[in-house]
């Protein structure tokens, strides 16, 4: 892959013991992992060829690790993540039942709970293996006219959640910052949709997937790319995976879903389709899934904590004007015009419609989201 050689070599990433997590087991250390490079927030602060880095990495797998030691922000995001995992864990010990309630699927909405197995994962029409808990931006920033009702447990934490929303947005508006500079947009372009006053499908999502049977083991979030623009994810158990495009395999042979080590003191930055509607394909929202923990960590419950960046409700999704780094469209092609709220809520919801469906009708969900084999 072309990113292969900005990055550590994984030796030297298994050995540095200040990445891994000293209460989980081990990531094994005989499984190949992603390439992603590996950048540092506080270094993006002040060296232009950080910034190049991240430009790079946004143009070809669209994933990359972000080291958030030794900086201000990034110190305060991974203890505010930390108390997020708390809240988490707490927030599932409410129960599915209860949980079931605050499920708003049936009022168009996918922000909420959804429960556990209920939402088509691939071609066979098997249903998922974990549960989530979407936290909308707008409702906990007081943006919503009428906000949705969610447990008494979250609003008691508000100010976790809250602090969390205001300090994992800044880290995305620097990095919007850095993409707008290399992309020779004018000044602010990508910060001016994505202000966090505004209402947008920003969201904190926290996943539970409880250990699978042995016998039985399936994909526990099915293949996607992020919806929004800038995803910033919280591992500490391996289990995602990425697949990597076809311009990074090597000729001749196929590519292979590979896991993302998660390393501590770090998030996993993402990039999601808004930004490949933006640049017209110039940058990449990569295919990742969520699968069984590997190894030892397969008999862990794995939580995971993720923010999603979106641009605001109204910004129609097509390539943004005023950059000659962008590539422009191909003659004849017209750009569909769907705003970020339309597309996510599309994106977010279609293989969810599982009640009482039979297999044959599950099947055809997943043919019909184009998500292929
Ligand atoms: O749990 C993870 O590691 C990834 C979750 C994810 O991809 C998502 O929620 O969109
Ligand atoms: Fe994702």
């Amino acid at each position: 892959m072309a990113t292969e050689t900005e990055t550590l070599p994984p030796t030297q990433l298994i050995t540095d013991h200040t990445l891994t997590f000293p209460d989980l087991p081990p990531f094994p250390t005989n499984i190949p992992t992603a390439p992603l490079h590996r950048l540092s927030l506080s270094a993006l602060r002040t060296s232009p060829v950080e910034s190049t880095r991240l430009f790079s990495a946004s143009k070809d797998l669209g994933f990359f690790y972000l080291d958030l030691r030794d900086d201000v922000l990034g110190e305060r995001l991974l203890r505010e993540g930390d108390a997020l995992f708390a809240i988490g864990e707490k927030l599932y010990e409410l129960g599915r039942e209860e949980l079931q309630q605050y499920d708003y699927k049936h009022l168009g909405s996918y922000m909420g709970y959804k429960g556990y197995g209920s939402a088509v994962v691939d071609e066979k029409g098997n249903l998922d293996r974990n549960e989530f808990y979407n936290m909308p931006k707008d409702d906990f920033l007081g943006l919503s006219q009428t906000p949705l009702a969610h447990p008494p447990l979250l609003y008691e934490h508000g100010d976790s959640i809250r602090a969390y929303m205001h300090d994992a947005h800044k880290l995305v508006l620097l990095i919007l910052t850095h993409l707008n500079t290399h992309l020779g947009l004018p000044p602010d372009t990508l910060a001016s949709l994505h202000r966090q006053t505004a209402k947008s499908g920003d969201q904190v999502r926290i996943v539970k997937s409880p250990p699978q049977p042995a016998s039985d083991m399936r994909t526990a979030l099915g293949k996607h790319t992020d919806y929004g623009s800038i995803t910033i994810l919280f591992n500490r158990l391996g289990g995602l995976q990425i697949l990597p495009p076809p311009s990074l395999v090597p000729a001749g042979q196929e590519p292979q879903w590979t896991y993302v080590k998660p390393l501590r003191g770090h998030c996993i930055v993402n990039l999601g389709d808004a930004m490949v509607k933006f640049t017209n394909g110039l940058l990449k929202s990569n295919i990742h899934r969520v699968i069984s923990p590997p190894g030892e960590q397969a008999r862990e419950t794995r939580y995971s904590l993720v923010y999603f960046a979106r641009p605001e409700d109204e910004v129609v999704l097509k390539r943004l004007e005023g950059s000659e780094v962008i590539p422009p469209l191909e003659e004849g092609v017209a750009e569909e015009q769907i705003s970020s709220k339309k597309w996510i809520e599309w994106k977010a919801l279609r293989l969810r419609k599982v009640e009482q469906l039979s297999e044959v009708e599950r099947k055809k969900l997943w043919d019909e989201s184009g998500l292929g084999i």
